[in-house]
């Protein structure tokens, strides 16, 4: 891969790259833009098929951060860590405290949390050696595991998207294709059977499947034939580049609607499904519910204002499917629009100088 093209064709800040002998640690962090302040993303633990694919996912992912946070109107950049390994088998306590000495190193730069193969007892090891990490226990005055809240911001973006495609925001009697019942999937699932939505479900993993036929009702199908199954909404769940030239024409839904990052495989696909007609509610504004709950820890964790922020998940919908109707343009489009003209405002708003402690100057304070 050519690291410093790719970098720079995105605009890319920063790639680190840790390793720990001792503990196994291989540990990429990808630190795209902190025009808004420091970078916060979660770090994802994952078996990758080479280096390659670990360092393009921590670019992918980063720079998704970056959106994610710019839209949802935080005051953070965008950053994400991989960590090389399968968390079923090769985590132990000295790679996350290894881990948390490389994020203090930082000095601020990038703060974590929980991303898919990590935990909160994860977060509370990078704890012990850095104050730069969220989604920490609720021991420590903390907000916990983020997924809960990224399943109500995603149930509350479906419902708007709805609206649009089916005239009501109820989702009783919607039949919902969902891809991945991990832990966000799993308690947006139970919000959708609360409503009287009927599910069709899919995992590579069985247990998760059984416990959504178990406990939602729900159909399952094989991870294959999610894509094509009869539904009303399809909600990409797991991971990322699932909207691609071989899942789009086996598609029926009329309505996109999930918590995975990165659900287009290219902008290309965007396109495609917009030309279709299919309500695509853009991944990083829908998603955003866990990355707002931990970003309150920031200020003194409230969980009654990081929720009524992830509320505001269903207008961001709303608008975007709005200014995507107005100007005729594809709502991934819509909502990159938003975040970039957030971020250039606030980045000319800085642009004056202001003196620091560091410059000659600053004897005459
Ligand atoms: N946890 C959170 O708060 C947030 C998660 N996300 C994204 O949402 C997605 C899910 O996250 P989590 O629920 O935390 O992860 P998870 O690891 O708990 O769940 C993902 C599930 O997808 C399944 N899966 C993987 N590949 C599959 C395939 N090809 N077909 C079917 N199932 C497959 C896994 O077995 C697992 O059960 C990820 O893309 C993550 O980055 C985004 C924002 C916040
Ligand atoms: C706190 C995390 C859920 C943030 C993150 O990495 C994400 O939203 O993808």
């Amino acid at each position: 891969m050519k690291i410093f093209e790719y970098m720079g064709k995105y605009d890319y800040e920063q790639l680190l790259f840790c390793q720990d002998e001792q503990s196994g640690l291989k540990a990429i962090i990808a630190i795209h833009d902190t025009t808004l302040g420091p970078a916060l993303g979660g770090t994802r633990m994952w078996t990758y098929a080479s280096e390659d694919a670990a360092i393009e996912d921590a670019l992918r992912l980063a720079k998704g951060m970056t959106y994610k946070n710019a839209a949802a109107g935080l005051n953070l950049g965008g950053g994400k860590t991989v960590i090389i390994g399968d968390p079923r088998k090769d985590k132990n306590e000295e790679m996350f405290r290894a881990f948390g000495r490389f994020i203090q190193g930082l000095n601020g730069r990038y703060i974590t949390a929980e991303d898919v193969g990590t935990t909160v007892e994860d977060m509370d090891l990078i704890h012990e050696e850095t104050n730069f990490v969220t989604g920490i226990s609720p021991a420590f005055g903390s907000s916990g595991n983020p997924s809960p809240v990224t399943a109500y911001g995603c149930y509350v973006g479906m419902k708007a998207a709805a609206k649009e495609a089916f005239g009501t925001d109820s989702l009783e009697g919607i039949t919902v294709a969902v891809q991945g019942v991990g832990n966000v999937a799993y308690a947006m699932c139970r919000y959708l059977h609360e409503e009287g939505a009927q599910l069709i479900v899919t995992d590579i993993n069985k247990e998760a499947v059984q416990r959504a036929v178990e406990e939602f009702g729900a159909k399952a199908v094989d991870p294959d034939e999610i894509y094509g199954v009869d539904c009303d909404i399809f909600a990409p769940c797991a991971l990322g580049a699932i909207i691609n030239d071989e899942t789009i024409p086996q598609l029926k839904a009329k309505v996109i609607a999930g918590s995975a990052n990165n659900q287009l495989k290219e902008t290309r696909h965007g396109d495609q499904i917009h030309e279709m007609g299919i309500v695509y509610a853009p991944d990083y504004v829908i998603n955003a519910g866990g990355v707002i709950n931990v970003a309150d820890e920031l200020y003194g964790y409230n969980r009654d204002r990081a929720m009524k922020k992830v509320e505001q998940i269903y207008n961001s919908i709303e608008k975007i499917i709005g200014i995507s109707k107005r100007d005729g343009i594809p709502t991934y489009v819509a909502a990159d629009r938003m975040a970039e003209e957030r971020i250039a405002k606030v980045s000319k708003s800085r642009s004056q100088f202001l003196l620091n402690s560091k410059h000659t100057l600053s004897n005459r304070i």
